[in-house]
């Protein structure tokens, strides 16, 4: 069975001034169980628009999602989201411990078993260092690096352990040194929780080096342009990887076809 079954699902939103814009028009797609899915494509093709509705966040306007088999009403137990802004992901009003608290409270209340609190602060610093953070739980978000702030999004995300993780963009505001590090950190995290990943991006060589499948969504909100399977082998390697054949044709063959659409960038 699919992890997640996209079957003819669209978003048309009305705005304030009661103008209709399509944020997707309809989309299938089945994803596999423990595979890793980029969507790429122009600014507005609705990316974030796609994730919300798997998430359950919003609601479509034709079709349905369904997670497991079960239509999406609500955002599922199973499913977990990490934002491009820590903002958005963590509550920046909680230290790092207090967050990931929140997730595993989370994970406990679902499996029905008793938490006990004493326990909690090691299982916090196991999920950190499991994001390679140390000695940091007592730090508000606002006090780390934005590199920092998204690996305690993840381990946050990790402690209610989900079995699908939503990411939108979630790498883009740092550097390049510290994005190459996340991304090797997240295929850790995919391959250790044999989790289901939909990671969205603008950066098509990183949604190569991620993924197991690429979906280019057209511009306009106009749907799948194309679906593109990832043939490289695994464990991927940043400058092996990045240097393969077949990645640099494929890298070719997206960009070109990314680069041709007429819209405007
Ligand atoms: N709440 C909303 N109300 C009205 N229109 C919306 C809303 N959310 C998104 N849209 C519109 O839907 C379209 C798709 O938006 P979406 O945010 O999904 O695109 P995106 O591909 O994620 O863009 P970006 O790469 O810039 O983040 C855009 O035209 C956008 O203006």
């Amino acid at each position: 069975m699919s992890a997640v079954r996209i079957r003819g699902v669209g978003k048309r939103y009305t705005t304030a001034t009661g103008e209709t814009v399509t944020g997707l028009s309809p989309v299938s797609l089945s994803i596999e169980p423990g595979s890793f899915i980029s969507i790429v494509g122009r600014s507005g093709c609705g990316k974030s628009t796609l994730l919300r509705l798997v998430a359950g966040l919003e609601q479509p306007t034709a079709g349905a999602v369904e997670i497991d088999g079960a239509p999406v009403a609500a955002p599922p137990d199973s499913v977990r989201y990490v934002f491009q802004n820590y903002a958005e992901s963590l509550l920046p009003w909680k230290t790092v411990r207090e967050n990931i608290r929140f997730g595993l409270r989370h994970a406990y209340a679902l499996e029905g078993r008793e938490a006990d609190p004493r326990q909690w602060d090691a299982v916090i610093e196991e999920k950190l260092a499991e994001v390679g953070l140390h000695g940091i739980s007592g730090r508000y978000p606002a006090e780390l690096s934005g590199g920092m702030q998204q690996r305690v999004a993840i381990a946050r995300a990790l402690a209610s352990r989900p079995r699908i993780l939503l990411l939108d963009e979630p790498f883009s505001a740092v550097d390049a040194l510290s994005r190459a590090k996340l991304q090797d950190l997240l295929l850790d995290v995919w391959r250790s929780h044999g989790l289901t990943i939909l990671f969205v991006t603008h950066d098509i060589d990183e949604a190569l080096y991620l993924s197991d499948r690429v979906i280019v969504l057209a511009p306009g909100g106009k749907g799948i342009e194309e679906d593109a399977p990832v043939t490289v082998s695994r464990p991927r390697d940043q400058i092996e990887t990045r240097a393969h054949e077949t990645y640099l044709n494929l890298r070719g063959e997206i960009l070109h076809r990314v680069l041709q659409e007429g819209a405007p960038a």
